[in-house]
């Protein structure tokens, strides 16, 4: 499963993020893994089910559909303790970089109202620079980074020239733990430009930032956009950076409870809500009720929660949705269950992929696939696309 590390400062709302993006009132009871341990938890991605526009009903098995959105699970992991020289060890650093190491990449979430100062108490609105934490974490993680191969870096560059060895594969050796990959490397030297033999340590860092921004991206939740002051400072970040989502947090916390209860009808990611029991609710709740409505919903169009999950997996990640089927005129399995499972794939993957995703053995077998849509064999070259429903055919 796609592992997303949720991080920042204390008190910029990482937990309520996180409570808000694992709640969830679609049926989640069947899942034995729905709470992993007190800091992993699994979210959703959303998006459209066929099931709408082929007039089917489904029965997903390794996902939920509701109202044609299917929700694709994934996991998250609240990464605590993050204090300035984490790198160094300092608070819960180590455990904060382990989590780290196993993420495919990070959601970082700052107070974009600028109302928690660096150590995470709180301020005057407006009083504290979010672009400050961002590059404090940048710091943080690219230090950490340097502290793995920055000691031993003259001599794996003796070793590269005296032993002709390649560049990239004595690097991966040395960071593979982190989860780097040989093309990444290879990118990221080419970004520098220069020969790796005349690097300085600014060279290496510099090489070493590539490395991260192409292996761990960020995403960066603007949060707190319910605060007034957070207007301003999310125009900074965005001049800044390109992965920024605006949220409110406690918003969407606050949206998902009331669908769970029953209060209202609310699909996470829209940008509206309908109440189907006033009666229950108080003053106070459907005063807060319409403020989130006016000053989140209607200004940014949603409370950028799902959002951000979404944009992480799509779009940073660049992953696409693909239903396999046995059965391509049923678009079902053998059971006989519609559009059982989706699958999430990097972009670019081709039919074998998909068949060594569902099982090594199938993907060992496979023969070729056929596009259920069409009823046609498809190339084993052809790239699927997101929302392709595939059967492939293997040998028993
Ligand atoms: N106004 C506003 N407050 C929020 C939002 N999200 C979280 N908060 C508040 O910010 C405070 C800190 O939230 P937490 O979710 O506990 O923050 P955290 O980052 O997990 O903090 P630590 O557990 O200390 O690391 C709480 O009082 C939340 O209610 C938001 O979107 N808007």
């Amino acid at each position: 499963m796609i592992q997303i590390a949720v991080t920042g400062k204390p008190n910029v709302g990482k937990s309520t993020f996180f409570s808000a993006a694992t709640l969830s009132d679609v049926e989640v009871a069947s899942y034995p893994f729905t709470t992993i341990d007190p800091n992993r938890a699994v979210a959703y991605v959303t998006t459209q089910c066929p099931c709408k526009e082929l007039g089917l009903k489904c029965n997903p098995r390794n996902s939920k559909c509701k109202n044609g959105i299917r929700y694709i699970p994934i996991e998250l992991i609240d990464v605590a303790g993050l204090v300035p020289g984490a790198y160094k060890g300092r608070g819960l650093g180590n455990k904060f970089l382990d989590d780290l190491r196993q993420a495919d990449m990070f959601i970082h979430i700052v107070d974009a109202s600028g109302s928690t100062d660096e150590e995470g108490k709180i301020v005057e609105p407006g009083t504290q620079d979010p672009l400050e934490d961002i590059k404090f974490l940048e710091k943080e993680i690219l230090m950490w980074v340097y502290g793995i191969i920055g000691k031993n870096w003259n001599k794996l560059v003796r070793k590269i020239l005296l032993e002709n060895l390649k560049f990239e594969e004595v690097v991966y050796d040395q960071l593979s733990g982190i989860g780097v990959s040989i093309e990444g490397i290879v990118k990221a030297k080419n970004m520098v430009g220069s020969r790796f033999d005349k690097w300085g340590k600014e060279e290496l860092l510099k090489f070493l930032k590539y490395l991260i921004n192409i292996c761990k991206p960020m995403l960066i939740v603007a949060n707190k956009i319910d605060i007034p002051t957070a207007e301003k400072n999310i125009k900074k970040i965005k001049n800044k950076y390109s992965r920024v989502v605006p949220a409110s947090a406690e918003a969407e916390l606050a949206l998902r409870k009331a669908a769970k209860a029953g209060l209202i009808k609310y699909t996470p990611g829209s940008s509206n809500f309908k109440i189907i029991n006033k009666d229950k609710l108080n003053k106070k709740q459907i005063s807060a009720l319409n403020y989130i409505k006016k000053n989140i919903l209607e200004k940014y169009g949603s409370t950028g929660v799902q959002k951000a999950l979404n944009k992480a997996v799509f779009e940073i990640l660049k992953m696409i949705v693909v239903y396999p089927v046995e059965n391509e005129n049923k678009m079902s399995d053998s059971q006989g269950n519609v559009l059982p499972d989706a699958i999430l794939l990097p972009k670019g993957s081709t039919p074998v992929d998909l068949a060594y995703k569902i099982h090594e053995e199938i993907g060992e077998n496979f023969r070729f696939a056929i596009d259920a849509r069409k009823g046609i064999k498809i190339s084993n070259d052809y790239k699927l696309k997101n929302g392709d429903i595939i059967k492939i055919v293997h040998t028993a």
